[in-house]
């Protein structure tokens, strides 16, 4: 049932833009695709959309290839967006939904269903090019779920959004996730894509380099603690654990808080006992590493622009 992208090469002339990507989107799972400008995030959407073919490699649904007719119940949010401009909203949204196969009153009752869900009703008359960005963003999404899709590709779908308009979009790419839909978007907002997907994959230069869930990818990384006492002595962490690193250290009057990374096999208990030993102990526990800086350090040892063949 799932969607998998198995092995995807592509080159365009001698730049290898993508080199052998796979990963799999469950049904009912939001999977996050991120990556540096130029990674191959886009290159890989539109080959599993179909609108670009690979030199190599697979897109499968539901066991088979992903085939024309399936590609029918894809909903597509492209990151060059692609509507009609001068074509008013709700017309579009029915044309589009018709081009799916929807009867003309089915078409209409998603429209409208869909353009009061996401807070445009009452521009369904107006032209596209006269809605501010976000709005034509939030006609876009409406594109890509009008006719009912099976599986959800989205490049980019949150850049531009107001916080509301962020708030609805999560929720109703969760709710389509929870329908079944396998949902895959690409984002540079890390903070949303760890808050609101279920995994998350890393491209960079064409390769993926990590899949799982956030705390999947957080494990093998040194273990992270933090701690506030305010009486500590310099050097006291260093004195405690050989090897303990101090990643971030924030000093006010009344607190000295410190995020200490510890070496392998080291427990954060010895950190405790040695920060009670410096006098009181106002904040102590474990610090869950952002995906902003586990993707800073996966993406760091190379530079993210696609290779050469
Ligand atoms: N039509 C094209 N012709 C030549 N090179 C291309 C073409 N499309 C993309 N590329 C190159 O392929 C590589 C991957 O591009 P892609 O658009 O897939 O990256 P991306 O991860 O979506 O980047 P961004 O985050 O900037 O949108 C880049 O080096 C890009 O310059």
């Amino acid at each position: 049932m799932a969607l998998e992208i198995d092995g995807l090469t592509k080159s365009y002339g001698t730049l290898r833009a993508l080199d052998g990507v796979s990963f799999t989107v469950r049904p009912g799972e939001i999977f996050g695709f991120v990556g540096s400008n130029g990674a191959g995030k886009t290159t890989t959407m539109r080959i599993t959309l179909g609108v670009l073919d690979a030199d190599a490699g697979q897109v499968r649904w539901r066991g088979a290839p992903l085939d024309l007719s399936a590609r029918r119940h894809v909903g597509y949010m492209p990151e060059e967006r692609g509507l009609y401009p001068s074509m008013k909203v709700g017309e579009q949204l029915v044309y589009l939904a018709r081009l799916h196969g929807m009867s003309a009153s089915a078409a209409t009752q998603a429209m409208e269903r869909w353009t009061a869900r996401l807070g445009i009703a009452e521009r369904r008359a107006d032209e596209v090019q006269k809605l501010s960005l976000g709005n034509q963003q939030r006609v876009q999404l409406c594109a890509a779920l009008v006719h009912e899709p099976q599986i959800l590709v989205l490049d980019e779908p949150f850049s531009g959004l107001d916080p509301v308009a962020v708030d609805v979009m999560s929720t109703v790419l969760r709710e389509r996730a929870d329908a079944g839909v396998p949902v895959i978007f690409s984002s540079h907002q890390l903070e949303l894509v760890e808050r609101l997907c279920d995994r998350v994959g890393i491209i960079r230069a064409g390769q993926m380099v990590a899949v799982g869930t956030v705390d999947e990818l957080r494990t093998g990384g040194a273990p992270r603690w933090r701690v506030d006492a305010p009486a500590a002595p310099p050097g006291w962490v260093e004195t405690a654990v050989p090897g303990a690193r101090i990643v971030r250290r924030l000093q006010t009057p009344d607190s000295l808080v410190v995020d200490v990374e510890l070496p392998e096999g080291r427990d954060g208990q010895e950190i405790l006992q040695a920060a009670i030993a410096t006098g009181p102990v106002r904040e102590f526990g474990p610090v869950r590493t952002p995906l902003t800086e586990l993707f800073r350090h996966v993406v760091s040892t190379t530079t993210s622009e696609a290779r050469s063949a």
